[in-house]
């Protein structure tokens, strides 16, 4: 079994301070930091590049990056985000031509390689690749905007994806993405994600600031470990 992660999404932190948040979150107890980089193409938003991601690392970040790529194409970006500093790279496969490939680009770059499934796409596109991936990223919004309602067919998704995995007897995490917070994430954990992506849930969390992401974070891990140990 994979240990839990918490990452926190950064999409939905003080951009204006964003070093300074970052480093509050993992003092808080976060494991990744998670990364949405959107291009008003692929989703209809706009936010942060490789630039961001290596200002992040000079600034002493050294926790994992997960880098979510809602981008089209998506290849060309790659070795940018890789010499940034990423640590995972994960990508829509409506958004590459050949998912199999961008899965080997990522990793001939050093970095873990994810596929994100969006709400309707079907787990079948799993099929043929999900024994070379280091990880699934299962959302459960649609992909653009943090602060959105967990759409609850996430949750039998869940189940089925981590049969697949389990079945592969393959380490591959299974993370989940979109409208998580510390009251639904014991059934989310209970349906098999390992990884845990929130955003508004921490960084909008009442008295936030260091303190309250600690104490939304200890509430997520809490959680979680009465379900998964
Ligand atoms: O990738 C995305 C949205 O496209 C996410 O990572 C969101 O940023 C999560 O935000 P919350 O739903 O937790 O507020
Ligand atoms: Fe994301």
């Amino acid at each position: 079994m994979q240990p839990t992660v918490i990452a926190p999404s950064i999409l939905s932190a003080n951009f204006a301070k964003l070093g300074e948040e970052v480093d509050h979150v993992l003092a808080a107890g976060a494991d990744w930091v998670h990364f949405d980089v959107m291009d008003n193409h692929y989703v209809p938003n706009l936010t942060i590049g490789p630039m961001v991601c290596e200002a992040l690392r000079k600034h002493g970040v050294t926790a994992p990056i997960d880098v979510h790529l809602m981008v089209e194409p998506v290849d060309r970006i790659v070795p940018d985000f890789a010499k940034a500093g990423a640590s995972i790279i994960s990508f829509h496969p409506e958004a590459s031509a050949h998912v199999h490939r961008t899965v080997q680009l990522i990793k001939s770059h050093g970095c873990q390689a994810g596929l994100v499934l969006n709400p309707a796409t079907p787990i079948e596109v799993l099929d043929w690749v999900l024994e070379d991936l280091d990880l699934v990223l299962l959302m459960s919004v649609n992909p653009g905007f943090g602060g959105q309602s967990f759409i609850p067919s996430a949750l039998e998704k869940l189940r089925r994806v981590r049969e697949r995995i389990d079945r592969s007897g393959k380490a591959i995490r299974l993370e989940i993405d979109g409208g998580v917070k510390a009251d639904n994430i014991a059934e989310i954990a209970a349906a098999g994600a390992d990884t845990f992506v929130a955003g508004s849930a921490i960084f909008n969390a009442p008295g936030s600031g260091k303190h309250g992401y600690a104490e939304v974070i200890g509430r997520m891990k809490a959680a979680v470990a009465a379900v998964r140990g």
